[in-house]
C-alpha cells in the first residue's frame, strides 16, 4: 500500500523508494538549505552531477504501491539528483487562468422575480414559524411555569449546598471516617466550617439584594413592559435550569432536514455517490478534482452550485443520474435540478430548491385575468424551477409537443392556443384526435375545430392539412405582391401586414393534438408530406403549426416534420429515442433529458428547446374556469375587432372536401379514362374556393387514401390536339370507391 494519503493534497508526489539524494550534489546538504546565497554555476553543477540510474516504473519494480514489498526489492544506490531547474508547470486549463469573479449583484437580487421569490419564501417561512408557535403558546406557558418551579427549587438547593460547603468535602470526610482517621476528619470539617462562614453571608446578602431588586422593579415606577420582560426572562431562565436536557419546551418546526444548505462537501459527497467511475477515480487521486469556479450562492428560492467535474466527465452524465444525485443529497427528486452549464461540457449547474417544486406554488398565468397577446412578441408560457417566468413567441415558429400520457402536453399546447386567442388578428383552426374535448372550451374562437378519433374526424383533419398547404400557396403569392411594393422587405409577414385588413396575411395558428392518430391513418402519408411542405413554406407567411404527439417514432411523426420544427417542448418521455425524436439528435447525449421527469406527478415539466438555452420548464397550469375566463376575454376582443368566427364560417370550414364526389361530378361524359390535369381544371371551375391552385400531383395524393391508383393514360390534349400518355384515373375506379365508401358508412 502506498504511504501517501490520496486525500492529502500535500502528500509527496514521488513514488516510494525514491528520495532525493542531496549528497550527489557537490554542495553539502546544509549549504543547500542554509547557504543559498552562494552563486551556483548551473552548467557546471549539471555536468558534475552523476548520471542517474534508470528508474524503473513503480509498477514494474513492484514497489510502486506496496510498502510491505520493499524487503523483497534489491536496494541499489539510487543516484538521482535534485532537479536544478524546477519542473515545468503543467499548463493550467484556459478557464482557470482567469479568476472567475463573483457576480457583483447576488443571483437572487438580479431580477424582480427572484427578489419577489426570495422575499415570498422568507416571509412564508417566517409566517409558518410564527403560526406554528402561536398555536402551541398555551402549551409552552404551562410547561415553562412547571419547569420554572422545578428550576426554582433546584436553584435554592444548589445555593444551600454551596453555602454549607458540603460539596466535595462530605465525601472526603466520609473517607476519613472509613479509614478511622479522626484528625483528618476534624481538619476537613474545620475547612468546611471556614468556607461556610464566608459563604452564608454572601448568600444571604445576595438573596436579599435580588429580592429587593425584584420588589423595586415590581412596585416601582417602571413600565409594565419591562416588568413583563424581566418576569419572562426569569421564568425562561428558571425553566431552562429546571428542565432535563431531553425535555425541550418548544417544539421543533421541522422534523428532519428537508432543506439543507448546499455546501461544497455535500455536493462532493452526492457526486461521488452517483456511481460514475470517472468521478470516483478522479476524486480518489485528487480530492480537488471536483472544483467550484464560483462560490455556491443563493439563486432565487434555492442555491446554485456551479461545478467543474473531473476531466473527462460530462455534465450530461450527471444529469442522467438526477435520481441518484437527489439520493446523495437526501432530497426529493423535484428539489434537485442539475443541468449543463455554459463554458464546457464538464461544467454542471446544480440548483437545489428550498423545497420540492411540487410544493412550491407556481404563480398564476399572468394572462388569465387581463392582458392581450401580440403573437409577434413573447408572452409568458412557463416557469423555471427557480420560478422565473419563461416567455415564448408564436410568430415564425412551429411547435412540437411530445410526451407520454399524463405528461401534460395537451395543457401545454392548449396554453399556446389560449395565448393565440388573445390576439384578435389570429385565425385558429385545430383538431384534437383524442376525443376528450380538451379544447372544447375554445370552440367559440376557433374557425375550425374537430374532436375525436373516428375516420370522419381524421379525414377532416387531413382536409385541414391540405387547406393549410393551399393557404400557404395563396399567401406566398400575396407576399410577393407586398414585397414588390416594399411592404414585406424580408419576404415575411410583418406586424403591419398582419394587422392590415384584407391583406390575407393575418397570423394563422393550426394545431393537431395527438397527431399520431392522423399520421398512422390511411390519410397519414399524404398528410405528413403535405404538412412538411406547409411547415417549410408557412413559417415566413404567418402560418404557425402546433403538433402534439404521444409517440414520436418515424411512423407516428414523419421525420421531415420533426426536422423542420424550430420550437420543441419535450415532456416526460420513456426513453432516449423518444427524447431525441422530439428535441433533436444528440439532445439526450448533451444532457437534455426529459426521461428524468415522472409522468403525472411531474406533469407540465419538460425540456423547452428553441428559446435560448434549453432547460427544464413547467408550463403554467391553466384549466377549468381559468380557460373559460381567457376564452371569454378572447371572444370580447374578437367581437370588438370583428374577427370572431361566425357559425356559418365554422360550418363551411369543417365541411369535408369530398374529392371523390367532386371528381365524379365533373367527369366528362362518355370518357372511361381522364388525365388528372383535365380533372383539376374542371374541379377549379366546379369549386374555385376549394380547388384553386390544385396540381395533378395533389389530386393523386387526395385520391390515394381511397385506394385509387393513378397510372399512365392515353389521351388527346384539347389545346394542341396531340395525343400522349399522361397521369390520370379510370372512371370505374372512382365509382367503385364511392360504392365501397357508402357501403362502409351504412354499416
Ligand atoms: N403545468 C402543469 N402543472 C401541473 N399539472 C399539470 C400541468 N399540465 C398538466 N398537468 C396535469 O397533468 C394532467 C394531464 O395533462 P394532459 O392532459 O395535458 O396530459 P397529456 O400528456 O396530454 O396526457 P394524455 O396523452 O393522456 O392526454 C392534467 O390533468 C393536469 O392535472
Amino acid at each position: 500500500m502506498t504511504t501517501s494519503d490520496p486525500f492529502d493534497p500535500g502528500a509527496s508526489p514521488e513514488p516510494d523508494g525514491w528520495t532525493p539524494d542531496l549528497e550527489s550534489l557537490d554542495v553539502p546538504p546544509t549549504e543547500t538549505a542554509e547557504s543559498s546565497a552562494d552563486v551556483v554555476d548551473l552548467g557546471a553543477a549539471r555536468a558534475r552531477r552523476p548520471i542517474p540510474a534508470q528508474r524503473s516504473a513503480p509498477d514494474e519494480a513492484g514497489d510502486g504501491d506496496d510498502e510491505t514489498d520493499r524487503e523483497s526489492v534489491a536496494i541499489e544506490p539510487v543516484a538521482l539528483g535534485v532537479p536544478v531547474d524546477p519542473p515545468d508547470e503543467i499548463d493550467a486549463p484556459a478557464g482557470a487562468v482567469r479568476s472567475v469573479r463573483a457576480p457583483m449583484v447576488p443571483g437572487w437580487l438580479r431580477s424582480r422575480a427572484t427578489i419577489r421569490a426570495a422575499a415570498r419564501q422568507t416571509s412564508r417561512h417566517a409566517g409558518y414559524v410564527a403560526g406554528f408557535h402561536a398555536l402551541r403558546a398555551p402549551k409552552y406557558l404551562v410547561l415553562a411555569m412547571f419547569w420554572a418551579t422545578v428550576g426554582f427549587f433546584r436553584l435554592v438547593g444548589r445555593l444551600l449546598r454551596w453555602a454549607t460547603a458540603e460539596e466535595g468535602n462530605w465525601a472526603l470526610r466520609q473517607d476519613a471516617a472509613r479509614r478511622n482517621d479522626a484528625p483528618g476528619w476534624l481538619q476537613l470539617d474545620r475547612a468546611r466550617q471556614r468556607q461556610s462562614t464566608t459563604r452564608w453571608p454572601i448568600l444571604i446578602v445576595g438573596a436579599v439584594l435580588v429580592l429587593v431588586a425584584y420588589a423595586v422593579l415590581w412596585f416601582g415606577p417602571w413600565p409594565s413592559l419591562l416588568r413583563l420582560a424581566v418576569f419572562v426572562a426569569t421564568v425562561v431562565g428558571l425553566a431552562r435550569f429546571g428542565r432535563p436536557a431531553d425535555r425541550p419546551i418548544v417544539d421543533r418546526v421541522s422534523k428532519g432536514a428537508a432543506y439543507r444548505k448546499l455546501t461544497a462537501e455535500l455536493v462532493r459527497r452526492s457526486l461521488t455517490s452517483i456511481g460514475l467511475a470517472g468521478i470516483n477515480s478522479a476524486v480518489a487521486k485528487d480530492p480537488g478534482a471536483i472544483s467550484f469556479p464560483m462560490e455556491i450562492h443563493r439563486d432565487g428560492p434555492g442555491h446554485l452550485a456551479v461545478i467543474d467535474l473531473p476531466y473527462g466527465v460530462e455534465a450530461a452524465e450527471v444529469v442522467a443520474r438526477r435520481g441518484r444525485l437527489a439520493s446523495g443529497l437526501r432530497l426529493p427528486l423535484d428539489q434537485v435540478w442539475p443541468e449543463p452549464a455554459a463554458g464546457h461540457t464538464g461544467r454542471l449547474a446544480l440548483w437545489v430548491g428550498h423545497e420540492p417544486a411540487s410544493k412550491m406554488r407556481q404563480p398564476a398565468w399572468p394572462l388569465i385575468r387581463s392582458g392581450k397577446v401580440d403573437v409577434f412578441e413573447p408572452f409568458a408560457f412557463a416557469t423555471t424551477p427557480r420560478m422565473t417566468t419563461v416567455c415564448v413567441s408564436l410568430m415564425f415558429r412551429n411547435w412540437l409537443f411530445g410526451g407520454q400520457p399524463g405528461s401534460g402536453k395537451t395543457f401545454a399546447l392548449r396554453l399556446l392556443v389560449l395565448a393565440a386567442a388573445l390576439d384578435p388578428r389570429v385565425e385558429i383552426r385545430g383538431y384534437e384526435l383524442k376525443g376528450v374535448g380538451d379544447f372544447a372550451d375554445l370552440e367559440p374562437v376557433l374557425a375550425e375545430y374537430g374532436n375525436g378519433f373516428d375516420d370522419d374526424t381524421i379525414e377532416r383533419a387531413a382536409g385541414m392539412v391540405d387547406w393549410v398547404y393551399a393557404e400557404c400557396q395563396r399567401r406566398s403569392e400575396r407576399i410577393d405582391y407586398y414585397r414588390a411594393r416594399g411592404m414585406a422587405p424580408e419576404g415575411k409577414v410583418t406586424p403591419k401586414l398582419a394587422s392590415l385588413k384584407g391583406s390575407g396575411l393575418h397570423p394563422l395558428v393550426v394545431f393537431i393534438d395527438e397527431a399520431q392518430e392522423l399520421f398512422t391513418s390511411r390519410w397519414g402519408k399524404t398528410a405528413g408530406e403535405t404538412l412538411e411542405r406547409a411547415i417549410k413554406l408557412g413559417r415566413a407567411l404567418g402560418v404557425v403549426i402546433l403538433l402534439g404527439t404521444q409517440i414520436p417514432d418515424k411512423d407516428s411523426l414523419p421525420t421531415g416534420i420533426t426536422r423542420n420544427v424550430n420550437s420543441r417542448f419535450c415532456l416526460s418521455v420513456a426513453d432516449q429515442t423518444a427524447n431525441d425524436m422530439i428535441l433533436g439528435t444528440s439532445a439526450y447525449k448533451n444532457g437534455y433529458r426529459a426521461t428524468v421527469f415522472e409522468p403525472v406527478t411531474e406533469a407540465g415539466w419538460g425540456i423547452l428547446a428553441g428559446f435560448g438555452k434549453a432547460g427544464a420548464r413547467r408550463t403554467f397550469e391553466v384549466f377549468g374556469p381559468a380557460v373559460a375566463r381567457v376564452v371569454a376575454r378572447a371572444v370580447e376582443l374578437r367581437t370588438g375587432a370583428g374577427t370572431l368566427p361566425t357559425p356559418t364560417e365554422r360550418a363551411r370550414a369543417v365541411e369535408v372536401l369530398d374529392v371523390l364526389a367532386d371528381v365524379a361530378a365533373v367527369w366528362p361524359l362518355g370518357e372511361d379514362k381522364v388525365w388528372n390535369e383535365t380533372l383539376c381544371a374542371r374541379l377549379v371551375e366546379h369549386r374555385p374556393d376549394a380547388y384553386a391552385g390544385w396540381k395533378p400531383a395533389q389530386l393523386t395524393a387526395a385520391l390515394s387514401p381511397h385506394r385509387i391508383s393513378v397510372g399512365q393514360i392515353w389521351g388527346t390534349d384539347p389545346t394542341t390536339g396531340k395525343g400522349g400518355n399522361r397521369r390520370g384515373v379510370i372512371h370505374a375506379d372512382i365509382l367503385n370507391a364511392i360504392t365501397e365508401r357508402d357501403r362502409k358508412r351504412n354499416g
